[in-house]
């Protein structure tokens, strides 16, 4: 199986075709107002439109309101979305969009957000604290149990220095990046994206090494 890689928190259509070109599976987008990478709807679209085809459009929201969820939804041509705050499954289902349910590793119990979303198509391990903001550069322990009812994506932390050594102790779906590539918050460095998605290509042909 090969593992999927997104590059999260892209704010220009420039890096969304750089990192789909360098063969990234997804790019995210934030829809969370206090974050140094998010995106309006106007910016979100002229992203997606600029993505070559077969590339996953992922927009990802914090706590927000439904009424906002949809506004965005309705206008960006998004593909799936991502839920990163305490939002139950009856909202995270309610907007016809398959989803991930993200988990805040330091402190968060993977075990009983596995439980309560038997409906999401994956769950996103970060390692930020449960409820606050990814992107922050935060890696969870990998070596602990992970439930195996769900698509595992790990997240947090983290960069081309370590990326292999989560590839090979979890064995995820997929794994997600933002921070760990970026010359400055939302501005991805295409040296560093090249070098992150070759190395999760490297570590599944040669896992030895
Ligand atoms: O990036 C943000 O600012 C952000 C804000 C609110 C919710 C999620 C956010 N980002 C999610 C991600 O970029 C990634 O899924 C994940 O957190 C990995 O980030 P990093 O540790 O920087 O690689």
């Amino acid at each position: 199986m090969r593992c999927r890689v997104k590059i999260c928190g892209v704010t220009r259509p420039e890096d969304a075709v750089m990192a789909a070109e360098a063969g990234a599976d997804a790019i995210g987008l934030v829809f969370y107002p206090p974050s140094r990478r998010h995106v309006t709807a106007d910016q979100a679209s002229r992203i997606v439109a600029s993505l070559p085809p077969m590339v996953t459009a992922v927009g990802l929201f914090l706590d927000a309101d439904a009424e906002q969820v949809r506004a965005i939804t309705s206008q960006v041509g998004l593909d799936l979305l991502q839920f990163h705050g305490a939002e139950s499954p009856a909202f995270c289902e309610r907007f016809g969009y398959r989803y991930m349910k993200a988990i805040g590793m330091a402190g968060g119990d993977p075990w009983s957000i596995a439980r309560d979303h038997p409906g999401a198509a994956g769950l996103l391990l970060d390692g930020h604290p449960p409820g606050a903001a990814g992107g922050s550069g935060e890696a969870f322990d990998w070596g602990q149990p992970l439930p195996a009812s769900h698509r595992i994506i790990v997240a947090g932390g983290l960069r081309v220095d370590n990326v292999a050594e989560a590839v090979k102790t979890i064995r995820p779906w997929g794994v997600d990046c933002s921070s760990g590539v970026e010359s400055a918050p939302g501005i991805k460095d295409r040296r560093l994206v090249a070098a992150f998605i070759e190395e999760v290509y490297r570590v599944q042909r040669y896992p030895g090494d």
